[in-house]
């Protein structure tokens, strides 16, 4: 084979309950992760040695050296098999980066499932999801998609049952927002408030919107402990979140570390013209309609 494409999706998170600072700097999430219909495409092509390139709309905001979670994991994944292999990654990216969508991450699994084809490997889903764990707490799940739930800090992954596809409109900010920014901010608003930080339970209600594929009542169950921290470091967010609201959304959050807005629709329809109408704000560089879940990232 002497090359392999995949296609992997963005998520947003439709609960993120974030417990206490630990120890090694991470927090215990309840994390309901959701693949939606926006992909990041990733070629690995025979080459003598690991390199990337980027094109697409977000290409300049990506590192092509060692920073690039693509590279690392591709190097992870060579030094795991225990041979020194190459592969030229090339990766169109429609994510936005920094965006709050696991863009990074989606890359890293792309390349791990790309590479695995590529050089015959044949490791099985299970492995690649032991390397993906130590590139990214988001990682993992960029390799599963559709709907799970992740705890620890968001790497132990149960598969969540859905009832059909939801749809969202993504209002995609200017600019990005750091994750461990977001996540210090959100340890600095409790610390300022004083209140305790209760440990993170999965909500019964969400569970049961997504079994049932009840968009209402998904709408009035979406939940994310980042949000605060996010519309601390970038307070314009608010606007979006209301435009959004205005317009008709049945459940409107930050998604995941921001600054990208989600918004959940009733239909296909209504997510595009929740999408025309967020395009237009000031806030707002650009947006998507995208639906969920869609599945992880397979070789063709
Ligand atoms: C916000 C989310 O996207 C929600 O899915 C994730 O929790 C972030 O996952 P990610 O981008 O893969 O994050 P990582 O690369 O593992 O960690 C980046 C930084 O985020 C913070 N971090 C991340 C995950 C977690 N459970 N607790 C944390 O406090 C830490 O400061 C860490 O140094
Ligand atoms: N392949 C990649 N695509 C995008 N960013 C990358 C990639 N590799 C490394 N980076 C770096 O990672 C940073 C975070 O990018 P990313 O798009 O993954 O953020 P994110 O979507 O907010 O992440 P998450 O939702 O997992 O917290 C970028 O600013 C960029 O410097």
């Amino acid at each position: 084979m002497s090359s392999v494409t995949v296609r992997v999706p963005a998520k947003v998170n439709v609960q993120l309950s974030v417990g206490p600072l630990r120890e090694d700097g991470y927090h215990d999430l309840v994390n309901v992760f959701h693949a939606v219909s926006v992909f990041d495409e990733v070629v690995a092509k025979e080459s003598e040695s690991i390199t990337v390139s980027v094109a697409g709309d977000w290409a300049d905001q990506v590192p092509v050296d060692d920073g690039n979670l693509a590279i690392q994991a591709a190097r992870a994944l060579a030094k795991h098999a225990g041979r020194t292999y190459g592969a030229e990654l090339v990766i169109h990216k429609s994510i936005p980066v920094a965006g709050g969508m696991a863009g990074g991450s989606a890359d890293a699994a792309g390349a791990l499932v790309a590479c695995n084809e590529l050089w015959g490997l044949g490791l099985p889903l299970e492995d690649l999801m032991e390397i993906a764990a130590d590139l990214g707490s988001d990682v993992p799940f960029s390799l599963l998609g559709g709907t799970a739930v992740g705890t620890g800090r968001g790497e132990r992954l149960s598969d969540v049952p859905t009832g059909g596809q939801f749809h969202w409109a993504f209002a995609v900010a200017q600019g990005g927002l750091s994750t461990a920014k977001v996540y210090a901010e959100c340890d600095r608003l409790r610390e300022t408030a004083g209140v305790e930080v209760p440990w993170p339970q999965l909500s019964e209600p969400l569970l049961a919107a997504l079994r049932t594929g009840d968009a209402e009542a998904l709408g009035a169950e979406l939940s994310n402990d980042l949000q605060a921290a996010a519309l601390s470091l970038r307070p314009d967010l608010s606007d979006t979140l209301e435009a959004g609201r205005r317009a008709g959304a049945l459940g409107a959050l930050v998604s995941g570390s921001g600054p990208t807005c989600a918004f959940l629709a009733g239909d296909a329809d209504h997510a595009e013209h929740l999408a025309d109408t967020l395009s237009h704000l000031p806030t707002c560089r650009t947006a998507l309609a995208a639906h969920g879940p869609v599945p992880g990232p397979r070789p063709s």
